[in-house]
């Protein structure tokens, strides 16, 4: 652990959720656009699913809201991403904040397999430049275990490997991992993509209780899981030979219940995708 006197302190609470807008976000891979003018507010505090088809750029998308888009070889973008109101793509902002205030979690589980519970969940610290002392770092892992839903199975054996865990628990390990930096935005890749049902559920249940704290994004394959954990719903789609898009957005209730474009409706009624 850093313990630079410039390197700032891990906050002792947990931050508010923030907004997330996607302004008018066009992407691009050399010279395949793949997003199309993408425009979506993320409002604070709710869970947003990303839903689609393969290949319509839901990923690219979630890349693009913490750049992590610009890390790709010959990617390119257009557009603005307004985290409360600022664009974290504006000169002079610094790549590092946005990945503090954004945190992300993955498709597949990605602990540190050899390293600790604990030292897995204070890793982010590590990462993102913040130092904090023992107790600091001890209160810090209960609660963010605690907040993934994972600390009752975990508590007694806090210096066992993360490797070690099953795959749901390593998925919530990795959630408590982000969630140790204080984001106000959670990003999430497929999260429950390689976890069986009862791991998805559990995981589900973490994002639902997340959801108050932290402005969660999510992006799944699986229409259930969408209705079951989102408030807000945007359908993306790249129809033949074009870019993606989003074709509807707005309440998950809608979206499932009275879409206004027949595509949604097909889509989200498992007639195609
Ligand atoms: N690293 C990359 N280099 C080049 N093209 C890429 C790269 N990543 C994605 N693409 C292309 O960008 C388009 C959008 O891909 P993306 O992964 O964002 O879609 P997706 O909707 O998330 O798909 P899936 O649901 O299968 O994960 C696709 O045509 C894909 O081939």
């Amino acid at each position: 652990m850093t313990t630079a006197t410039t390197a700032p302190a891990a906050p002792a609470s947990p931050a508010s959720p923030a907004s997330l807008d996607a302004r008018a976000v066009s992407a691009w891979f050399g010279t395949h656009k793949v997003l199309e003018r993408v425009t979506l507010n993320m409002p604070a505090g709710q869970v947003t699913a990303l839903i689609g088809p393969s290949g319509c750029g839901k990923s690219t998308f979630l890349r693009i809201l913490n750049r992590m888009h610009e890390l790709i070889p010959a990617a390119q973008l257009a557009g603005e991403v307004l985290f409360e109101g600022e664009d974290i793509y504006a000169p002079g902002r610094r790549l590092t904040d946005a990945r503090r205030h954004i945190g992300m979690v993955f498709q597949k589980p990605n602990p540190f397999p050899a390293m600790s519970i604990y030292d897995n969940v204070v890793a982010g610290l590590r990462l993102t430049g913040v130092r904090a002392n023992r107790q600091t770092k001890d209160d810090l892992v209960q609660e963010c275990l605690s907040r993934a839903g994972l600390w009752k199975e975990v508590r007694d054996r806090l210096r066992q490997p993360g490797g070690a865990l099953s795959g749901g628990q390593q998925q919530r390990l990795c959630i408590a991992r982000a969630l140790a930096v204080r984001p106000r935005v959670l990003l999430m890749d497929e999260p429950c993509s390689a976890l069986d049902p009862t791991s998805t559920r559990r995981v589900e249940e973490t994002i639902q209780e997340l959801a108050s704290e932290v402005t969660v994004v999510i992006v799944t394959h699986n229409m259930q899981q969408a209705a079951r954990v989102s408030q807000q719903c945007a359908f993306f789609l790249a129809e033949q030979g074009t870019p993606g898009g989003i074709v509807e957005h707005g309440p998950t209730t809608d979206i499932f219940g009275a879409p206004k474009d027949d595509r949604t409706a097909d889509y989200v009624a498992g007639r195609f995708g």
